[in-house]
C-alpha cells in the first residue's frame, strides 16, 4: 500500500518535543574546544576574537520545538542563525551541548545513522533552490525518494501528489528553467515535502524573490503547514516573515538567544533595547492579542456583553469592541480574565498613525 503524505503513526509517537537543543555552542577557529567552560567564553565576540582568533558562531542556545511547531530563527546577518541551524543537523559539528531529535541524541549518531538522518526525517529548502537543471521539475521532487530506493511508479506517484499540493500540477515535465523564482521554490518545497521529513528546515528561502512573490511564498507555507503540520525550523532576517510565519521565535544577537517568544510576546515585551528596536516599526494591533491590552475586570463591570479569546488579535476585534455598548469580556480557558473597551483598542491603533 502507498505510504500516506503524512504518516500517522509518526504524529502519534511524537509525544515529547520534536527538537531540544541545550547549552549549544558552535566555535570556530584555532583550538576552538578551548573556549567553551573557560572564562575566554565569557568574552564579547570581539574580545574572543582578537585574544583566540576564535568566532562564537553560536553561543550557549538552548530551547525546545514541539511538533508541528513552526520555529523562527531571526537575526541580522552574521548572528548565528545559519551556523545554528545547520549545527541541528550536523552539517556542522557542534563545538557542546546536546540536539536530541524525537528524542534521539543527535551527536551520538555515527554517520551512518546520520546519513538516515537526513534521508528519512530531514529535508531542507534553501534560498537558492539546488534543483536538478537538466531534470524535470517531476524527477526533482521525486529525488529524494529516489536516493532511498524507492520504485519509480510509486515515487513518482507520490511526486505528483505532492506537485498538487505546492500548486504545480501541469508543471511534472517541464524543467526548472522554464519556471520562474517563485514556481522553483515551488518545486524546492516540494521536494523537501515529498520525503514525509519529521522536520523541515528552511534557510533564508524566500530572500531572492522579490516581495510579492515572496509574501506569495509565505502563504503557501502557511497553507501547507495547515495541511501537512510538520514541524518547521525557518530562518530569516526579516522581521516581517518572522512574525508572519512563527509560532515562536528565535531572535539572535552575535550568537546568543536574546529573547524567545511567540510573535505578540516580541512585539509586546521586548526582552531588552536591540529587541525593542527591532519591533519599534511593526503596527501592533496586528501582532498583540487582546490579552495584551485588556483590564482587570472590575466590580461595576456589565457582564452580559460580548466575549472574545484572549488570543484574538487586536486588529480582529476592532470592530467587535468598538461596536459594542459595552466592554467586551476576554475569555481564556471558559474563563474571564479581562475586560477590553474602546479606549484599550484605540490607544494601540492611534500609536500606529505615523
Ligand atoms: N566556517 C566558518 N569559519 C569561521 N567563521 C565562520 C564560519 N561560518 C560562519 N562563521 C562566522 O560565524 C558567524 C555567524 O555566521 P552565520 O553565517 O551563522 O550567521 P548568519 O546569521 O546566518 O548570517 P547570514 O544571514 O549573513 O548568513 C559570523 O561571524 C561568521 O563569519
Amino acid at each position: 500500500m502507498p505510504e500516506p503524505l503524512i504518516s500517522a503513526e509518526r504524529v502519534e509517537a511524537a509525544t515529547g518535543p520534536a527538537l531540544a537543543v541545550t547549552d549549544l555552542w558552535k566555535v570556530f577557529g584555532p583550538r576552538s574546544d578551548r573556549v567553551v567552560g573557560t572564562p575566554l567564553a565569557d568574552l564579547s565576540r570581539g574580545d574572543l576574537m582578537a585574544r583566540t582568533g576564535c568566532v562564537a558562531a553560536v553561543r550557549d542556545i538552548s530551547f525546545t520545538v514541539p511538533p508541528t511547531e513552526v520555529f523562527v530563527v531571526m537575526g541580522l546577518s552574521g548572528s548565528g542563525k545559519s551556523t545554528l541551524v545547520r549545527c541541528l543537523t550536523r552539517l556542522v559539528e557542534p563545538t557542546s551541548g546536546s540536539v536530541l531529535v524525537d528524542g534521539e541524541d543527535l551527536r551520538a549518531a555515527d554517520p551512518r545513522r546520520l546519513r538516515d538522518l537526513r534521508r528519512h526525517r530531514f529535508a531542507m529548502v534553501f534560498q537558492h533552490f539546488g534543483l536538478l537543471p537538466h531534470r524535470r521539475v517531476l524527477d526533482n521532487v521525486a529525488y529524494g525518494l529516489e536516493i532511498r530506493g524507492v520504485g519509480r511508479t510509486e515515487r513518482y506517484r507520490r511526486a505528483g501528489e505532492v506537485l498538487d499540493l505546492v500548486g504545480l500540477g501541469g508543471c511534472a515535465d517541464l524543467f526548472p528553467d522554464q519556471l520562474s523564482g517563485g514556481m522553483q521554490q515551488r518545486v524546492g518545497l516540494g521536494r523537501a515535502l515529498a520525503v514525509d521529513p519529521q522536520i523541515l528546515f528552511f534557510d533564508e528561502p524566500f530572500s531572492a524573490l522579490d516581495p510579492l512573490i515572496r509574501r506569495d511564498m509565505q502563504n503557501e507555507v502557511l497553507r501547507l503547514h495547515h495541511e501537512v503540520g510538520k514541524t518547521m525550523i525557518f530562518i530569516t532576517h526579516d522581521l516581517h516573515e518572522a512574525l508572519r510565519l512563527g509560532d515562536r521565535i528565535l531572535i539572535m544577537r552575535d550568537g546568543a538567544a536574546v529573547q524567545i517568544g511567540r510573535p505578540d510576546e516580541v512585539v509586546g515585551a521586548p526582552a531588552d533595547d536591540y529587541v525593542r528596536d527591532f519591533v519599534a516599526d511593526v503596527p501592533k494591533s496586528h501582532v498583540l492579542t487582546i490579552r495584551w491590552v485588556m483590564r482587570p475586570v472590575r466590580a461595576d463591570d456589565p457582564l452580559d456583553g460580548p466575549e472574545l479569546g484572549a488570543g484574538v488579535i487586536v486588529r480582529d476585534a476592532v470592530r467587535a469592541v468598538l461596536s459594542s455598548g459595552a466592554p467586551v469580556k476576554v475569555v481564556h480557558d471558559g474563563e474571564l480574565v479581562g475586560m477590553v473597551d474602546d479606549e484599550a483598542i484605540l490607544r494601540v491603533i492611534v500609536a500606529e498613525e505615523p
